[in-house]
């Protein structure tokens, strides 16, 4: 700048000092926004919404669901980040679909994120929520949940029927011996649905039930019905007041009324007959027996709670949440095994080293086959068989990675887009058993990054039944067959699409020819 020679002093003093005046000036301004954005973040923070994709009116996002949710769900969340807020309908639904907002709902806030929201098709039946799966949560929920967790689940009773599970899976084995025979090819899905449905029958309500009015196709027409209704979205969820009539019109009402009676009838028989068949003492209790055993307790000291429509509820859970779920992840595990030959390889002759020319594989055998565990792992977490865990709805007020969250609001966790989310897993579409080697990884619910059995106080009770099942007999498989694709069929060409659904099953069925592998050797 230039300084006129006969400026007066204060003048030239003034010059002087303005580079620091403007300095300070600056500098005071800067604290200033510093501090006012400090105050519009907490402001924004406090009145701010997670990230919503837009919808249309009235029906909101509920045309962005397509299909397969979980897909779309989490395509939405690629652009919209980890946390979403839509709205189907008239229900504000909260997406979650990265390992810290899971972490967030399952452990740091697992209180507010514990309840399920209200539905329809669930409602009816579960005899008016009186099950464990559905039911909000509550103190009633808590009570039903002790039961699952220390009479129907525990590790004791899941051992205490090692006999059924074996003698169903030799005669599985035996069936499958007789195709390899023929050289004929055996669909996966149809014979794993009979296993897993044989077992859970029998385990739950014993032996005098086979060949019974269930027996049959029956009966997997009867589940996929009802896990189609429970699975589907019905208007009134979502639309009060008007939404029933849209159900009523679609058919939806018939639908459920006629999977309920059906349902109901084969209970209603079931627990008649086990009131009238008294069983010795060393007779074996099956899950009805010891729900008939926890009803006298409770009327004897003077609870009046637990009716016969608890028991037919918690029935109602075990056989639309245990038999599908069994049979779609043994279907996943072999259809990945086909597509890659040297997983394939690795873990028969890992099994087959262990048992050492024994004719089968026992469940004393698994806890030694650490390759086989991790293929598991890695079949879960591509396919966890429900991808968007079972809804869950905030019982308050809260909080989600700094959103405030209303009370009420339905929430899907999306188990499927974290288990594939890039940011955790190296090459994350691709079936890599060995990426849990040397990793404490598990499917517990420990680690919100692998959730195929949900977690929380709400997982899934029943882990330890459906892994026992489904190791046993997938190691006897690969133990005792070779497994080839039919018609000269290439791996690449194996069609890995899901059905359409709230699981996440394998849509073109998978149909293998057994080479038998012990008549072999
Ligand atoms: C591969 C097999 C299975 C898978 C992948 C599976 C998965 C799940 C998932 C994701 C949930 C929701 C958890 C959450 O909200 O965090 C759940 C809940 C539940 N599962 Fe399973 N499940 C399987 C087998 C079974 C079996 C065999 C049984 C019973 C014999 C069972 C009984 C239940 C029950 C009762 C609930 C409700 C728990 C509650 O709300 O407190 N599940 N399961």
């Amino acid at each position: 700048m230039l300084i006129p020679h006969n400026a007066p002093l204060h003048t030239l003093v003034l010059l002087t000092m303005l580079p620091v005046t403007v300095l300070i000036v600056l500098a005071a301004l800067a604290l200033l926004w510093g501090l006012l954005k400090k105050i519009h973040r907490h402001n924004f923070m406090i009145h701010k919404q997670p990230p919503s994709p837009p919808g249309l009116p009235i029906i909101g996002n509920l045309h962005q669901l397509g299909a397969l949710p979980h897909r779309s769900l989490a395509r939405l969340a690629e652009r919209h980040g980890p946390v979403m807020l839509l709205r189907l309908g008239f229900e504000p639904t909260l997406v979650l679909s990265s390992a810290e907002a899971a972490k967030e709902a399952l452990k740091t806030r697992d209180v507010d994120y514990s309840s399920r929201p209200l539905s329809f098709c669930a409602g009816k039946l579960t005899y008016n929520y009186v099950d464990v799966a559905f039911t909000p949560y509550s103190e009633y929920w808590r009570e039903m949940r002790k039961i699952c967790v220390v009479e129907l689940f525990s590790l004791k009773r899941v051992q205490s029927f090692q006999a059924v599970r074996n003698e169903w899976i030799d005669a599985f084995i035996q069936s499958i011996a007789v195709s390899a025979g023929k050289r004929e090819a055996v669909d996966l899905g149809e014979v794993g649905f009979e296993l897993n449905a044989s077992i859970t029958f029998e385990t739950a309500f014993g032996r005098s039930f086979k060949g019974s009015l269930m027996d049959g196709k029956g009966f997997e027409k009867l589940l996929h019905e009802a896990t189609a209704v429970v699975g589907s979205f019905a208007a009134a969820d979502f639309f009060p007041y008007v939404g029933w009539m849209v159900d009523k019109l679609s058919g939806l009402h018939s639908r459920l009324d006629r999977v309920f009676e059906r349902f109901d009838g084969f209970f209603e028989n079931v627990i008649k007959e086990h009131l009238n068949s008294e069983k010795g003492n060393d007779e074996h209790e099956d899950i009805v027996d010891v729900l008939l055993r926890i009803q006298r307790e409770h009327v004897q000291s003077g609870a009046t709670w637990f009716t016969k429509n608890n028991i037919k509820g918690i029935l109602q859970n075990i056989f639309v949440g245990g038999v599908d779920t069994g049979a779609i992840t043994m279907v996943w595990a072999m259809a990945e095994l086909v597509k890659n030959p040297e997983v394939m390889k690795k873990v028969q002759d890992e099994i087959r080293n262990w048992t050492s020319g024994r004719e089968r594989v026992t469940e004393k055998d698994i806890d030694n086959l650490k390759y086989f565990k991790m293929v598991l792992k890695e079949t879960l977490r591509l396919h966890p068989v429900v991808p968007l865990l079972v809804p869950r709805r905030t019982s308050a007020k809260t909080h989600m990675l700094g959103y405030p969250i209303q009370e009420g609001v339905r929430v899907f966790i999306n188990a499927w887009a974290i288990a594939r989310d890039p940011k955790i897993w190296d090459q994350p579409e691709k079936f890599i058993p060995e990426r849990f080697n040397d990793s404490l990884v598990d499917y517990r619910g420990q680690h919100f990054e692998l959730l195929p059995f949900g977690g929380g106080r709400r997982i899934c009770p029943g882990i330890n039944m459906a892994m026992a099942t489904i190791e046993l007999v997938l190691a006897n498989m690969l133990h005792r067959f070779d497994w080839k694709l039919p018609d000269g069929m290439k791996a690449e060409e194996l069609d890995m699409e899901e059905g359409a659904g709230i699981t996440t099953f394998k849509k073109v069925p998978l149909k293998l020819v057994p080479v038998d592998n012990y008549y072999q050797s």
